[in-house]
């Protein structure tokens, strides 16, 4: 019962958490490190596009892989968070997926761009936004050349939106922390103590006056 209770208070009190940057900021890679340090605390709210697969991608586990004319069908019925348009593919946040996370008592892990981010704004799911921001445009390209994920056109289109996003990234008040993922280790161990400052000692906090108030 009082783990059930914990449960419960635990789901109501744990703000999402939104890791918003450019593309080949390392978004996945530091999301990955976390998941593998906190399985049972987050859950990575899978998003849907309209984007074709890369290699080694897993439809419902990095994405859910749709056609344009069920996620616009999708929209118009309200189903979705936020979308966006990103290179000629749609991308988006269903209700269902961030319910779905919240069902299994984690806190919801959403990775998406600043047009996201303006949208969810709107909404009442109150997250913590976190910004990361490549340490240059040139080490950015250097990166995502490396990825070997982009044509040249992709990979210059990248860089261009990059370049609006980190302007909005690093506008002060925009977000609660921003990230600059130089080296790995060290933006990860800043990721780290930012979920543990702000996310999970407010958990425990708050299970202890659980315990005060069940066990007298
Ligand atoms: N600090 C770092 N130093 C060097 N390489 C890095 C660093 N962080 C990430 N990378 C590499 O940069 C590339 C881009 O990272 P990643 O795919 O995680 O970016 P992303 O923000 O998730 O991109 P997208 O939005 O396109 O999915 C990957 O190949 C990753 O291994």
């Amino acid at each position: 019962m009082i783990q059930l209770v914990r449960r419960m208070c635990s789901k109501i009190s744990r703000r999402p958490l939104v890791l918003c940057g450019p593309s080949g900021s390392g978004k996945s890679t530091l999301l990955r490190k976390l998941m593998e340090d906190f399985p049972n605390s987050f859950g990575f709210c899978v998003s849907h596009t309209t984007r074709n697969p890369r290699p080694g991608e897993v439809n419902g586990t990095h994405y859910h892989f749709t056609s344009r004319e069920s996620m616009l069908e999708a929209i118009k019925n309200n189903e979705f968070i936020e979308n966006a348009e990103f290179s000629g593919n749609m991308y988006g946040t269903s209700k269902l997926a961030v319910e779905h996370v919240l069902s299994d008592g984690k806190v919801c892990v959403l990775d998406i761009d600043v047009q996201g981010v303006k949208q969810v704004r709107n909404t009442d799911l109150n997250p913590w936004y976190i910004f990361l921001k490549p340490p240059s445009l040139d080490e950015l390209e250097k990166r995502l050349k490396a990825r070997k994920t982009e044509t040249a056109a992709s990979l210059r289109l990248r860089l261009d939106v990059a370049a609006k996003e980190i302007e909005y990234g690093i506008q002060p008040g925009n977000f609660d922390l921003v990230l600059i993922n130089d080296d790995l280790d060290h933006a990860y161990k800043q990721l780290k103590e930012f979920v543990e400052t702000n996310m999970m000692e407010k958990d425990s906090i708050l299970e202890k006056k659980i315990d005060e108030q069940i066990i007298g």
